[in-house]
């Protein structure tokens, strides 16, 4: 018999992409209260992993792990090991600001800075020394804004106020500001949360586009997004890493009875 030719479906599940974050054994505590119960996974690059769960199941705090967010909070202790592209992110090499260039964040609420549209960019390259000349920084501000979906929207306006902007082009704005510093990973924490569907729409298209690029990590307290936005999903329950594959899979045949109950609306 001779070989089967590689079909389109082999070659994809042949080159699937590869691991970008490996966390291992994790656990996070604030105070007495143990956020997060010894989480292993591994989040691919070029993909879009969410974070699903009931509130308070930790899927917030398990993220800031992920850019050392958690490191601001005095009463917050992180254990365990997590590794962006082989290395160890709490090394005390590393540098916690140099840390979130790499790996940019996007809260719920939209929050630019109160400065133009294009100092909101302009920003973190500056701090971060990305521009030899203004025409350097002219060029990330375009490029940013063009790849946060907003430029043309913008493009006439750059001086004025970011705060000035629309909720849905806010927060377009504020993931184009996390873009600009060239960042590997990007954590969005409930993006869409404080949009309406029109927004939200965009912002979920913006995230599609953002996977060829980056690996992207999205709290979500809908299941509905997670379907529509992610490839990966982790479901989160009281501080658990309960179940975590493709998405397809965990929303039509989850295999954790609390998975079942949680995406069938019966705890949460
Ligand atoms: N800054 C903090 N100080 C003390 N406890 C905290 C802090 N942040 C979170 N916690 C606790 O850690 C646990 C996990 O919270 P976290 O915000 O990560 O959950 P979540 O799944 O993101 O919740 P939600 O969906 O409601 O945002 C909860 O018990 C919460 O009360």
């Amino acid at each position: 018999m001779t070989d089967m030719p590689a079909t389109a479906e082999t070659v994809t599940t042949m080159t699937s992409p590869k691991s970008k974050i490996t966390a291992k054994n994790v656990e996070v505590f604030y105070g007495d209260t143990h956020a997060i119960k010894d989480v292993d996974v591994e989040i691919e690059d070029r993909n879009v992993t969410a974070f699903i769960g009931p509130s308070g199941c930790g899927k917030s705090t398990f993220l800031r792990c992920l850019n050392r967010m958690n490191d601001t909070i005095d009463i917050c202790r992180v254990e365990g090991r997590i590794e962006i592209d082989g290395e160890d992110i709490y090394d005390k090499k590393v540098d916690p600001v140099q840390l979130r260039a790499k790996v940019g964040m996007v809260f719920q609420k939209p929050n630019p800075f109160p400065k133009s549209i294009y100092d909101n960019i302009a920003y973190g390259p500056r701090i971060h020394g990305l521009a030899r000349s203004k025409r350097d920084l002219d060029d990330i501000v375009e490029k940013s804004l063009r790849r946060g979906a907003i430029w043309d929207e913008v493009k006439d306006r750059l001086q004025e106020p970011g705060t000035g902007l629309s909720g849905g082009q806010q927060q377009r704005l504020c993931i184009a500001r996390a873009i600009a510093t060239e960042p590997e990973v990007l954590l969005m924490d409930e993006p869409c949360s404080a949009l309406d569907p029109i927004a939200t729409d965009q912002v979920e298209n913006l995230i599609d586009e953002l996977r060829q690029d980056y690996s992207v990590v999205i709290v979500t307290h809908s299941m509905q997004q997670a379907a529509r936005v992610s490839q990966k999903t982790a479901f989160f329950h009281l501080g658990n890493l309960v179940e975590y594959g493709e998405t397809d899979q965990i929303f039509t045949n989850p295999q954790d009875p609390r998975t079942e109950s949680y995406i069938s609306g019966r705890i949460g």
